[in-house]
């Protein structure tokens, strides 16, 4: 009998290389550590000088002041509306450890939920349902340069279709350098100048994503970031996409409380809609426009409990996934949500962007200025020419800027 041939070894698949590590906030010195260490206390006595709060709420702040410094992540209290929410965001497990050595997005997202808390944000009582950032938003919102920006509309109303596009998106990118929590720590920030050109630009590939030219145009989600001078232009682009057919519907997925000192609420959505219809000019007419389209239906606001959570968007829940693998493109705002889209870890800067997002279940789009460590899909050219001219700074300083692209 002739002897069976032994099979060739099989090829053993290629190795997926392991993510680099999470992001932690224990190495002082390092950004993460900083924001734990230095900007949320200053976001505690910011908020505790905003209001005339009585003494049960300063003795609640001074409490978690000291939790934040010396202390360890506390539990909820027992009757929380959200904790099991929270539990199934991982609070059990980090329950008893030090803010410093959890996942910096999560210890970041819950340092806002317990400072909700200490000011009575959740009731009952007399603050319940009060913004403790909205004295700083409303001041934003204000300023003479919200009321410059909006003027600039009018000049544009007559240029061509193209043009404006490309100075709404570019508005609605670069709207997200007002970032109040980003001031805090950094005051030099938004007077510093923006970096001319873009770190990556895809924005052909997002256009190509928006039908034109008679076709039908569907669903795009816009998962807002900021408030104010932020949402504004955010805002600009929906109506823009909305009256040139490019958008059959827009969904504002905007913040359910309030979050990282200037992030969007359903509240800030009507603060800026009113600011719009108030203002003289075209912008009244885009406020108009907006207002109208909210009515019939082709402006939304979505305030999921998934925008707070403390965890990539990879572990969105299926409701949500279901919403955005029906869109025709997703946009992402901002840099916190990047780091919930890409994960926040320590990615090699040329990782390729597709690769971190591959699981998001339709095109996505992200609009962001660099103000953390955590950046992909650049070239090692670029990459190489910014370490070069700033060290580490351009990670950071709100200078930069990128549209990414997976289609
Ligand atoms: O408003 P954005 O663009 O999400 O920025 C939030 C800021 O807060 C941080 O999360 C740090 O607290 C950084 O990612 C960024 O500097």
């Amino acid at each position: 009998m002739p002897a069976t041939p032994t099979p060739p070894p099989a090829t053993p698949p290629p190795a997926t290389p392991a993510p680099p590590p999470v992001i932690l906030g224990d190495e002082p010195g390092s950004f993460p550590h900083g924001v734990l260490a230095e900007r949320h206390p200053a976001i505690i006595r910011q908020v505790r000088d905003a209001f005339p709060y009585d003494p049960a709420v300063h003795h609640a702040l001074d409490a978690l002041l000291q939790s934040c410094l010396k202390g360890v992540i506390e539990p909820l209290p027992a009757d929380a509306h959200d904790g099991d929410r929270w539990r199934d965001w991982g609070l059990d497990a980090y329950t008893g450890r030090s803010w410093f050595e959890v996942p910096w997005l999560w210890s970041e997202s819950y340092f806002y939920r317990r400072l909700l808390e200490a000011v009575g944000h959740f009731g009952p009582g007399v603050w319940q349902g009060l913004d403790p950032f909205h004295p700083f938003k409303r001041a934003e919102l204000d300023a003479p340069e919200t009321g410059e920006e909006l003027a600039a509309l009018d000049a544009l109303r007559t240029r061509p279709a193209d043009e404006r596009a490309r100075a709404l998106l570019h508005g609605s990118l670069w709207g997200n350098r007002a970032d109040l929590g980003f001031r805090l720590s950094d005051a030099d920030a938004e007077t510093r100048d923006a970096a001319p050109g873009l770190v990556a630009d895809d924005s052909e590939a997002l256009w190509a994503l928006l039908p034109a030219g008679g076709k039908t145009p569907g669903t795009v989600c816009l998962i807002a970031d900021n408030a104010g001078r932020e949402l504004i232009p955010d805002l600009l682009l929906a109506a823009h996409l909305l009256e040139q057919g490019r958008a059959g519907r827009v969904v504002l997925h905007v913040k359910p409380y309030p979050y990282y000192v200037s992030d969007a609420t359903p509240a800030d959505v009507v603060d800026a809609l009113r600011a719009l219809t108030a203002a003289p000019g075209e912008a009244a007419a885009y406020g108009r426009r907006l207002w109208a389209a909210s009515a019939d239906g082709t402006l939304a606001v979505r305030a999921h409990p998934f925008a707070a959570a403390p965890l990539p968007y990879a572990g969105m829940p299926p409701g949500l996934r279901a919403e955005f693998a029906a869109a025709d493109l997703t946009i992402v705002k901002g840099d916190l949500n990047y780091r919930r889209l890409v994960g926040d870890r320590m990615w090699p800067p040329t990782t390729p962007f597709a690769d971190t997002v591959a699981y998001f279940p339709g095109p996505v789009a992200a609009l962001r200025t660099l103000k953390s460590e955590v950046i992909t899909g650049l070239t090692e050219e670029t990459e190489s020419a910014l370490n070069t001219a700033e060290g580490r700074h351009w990670r950071t300083g709100g200078t930069h800027a990128l549209i990414q692209v997976r289609d």
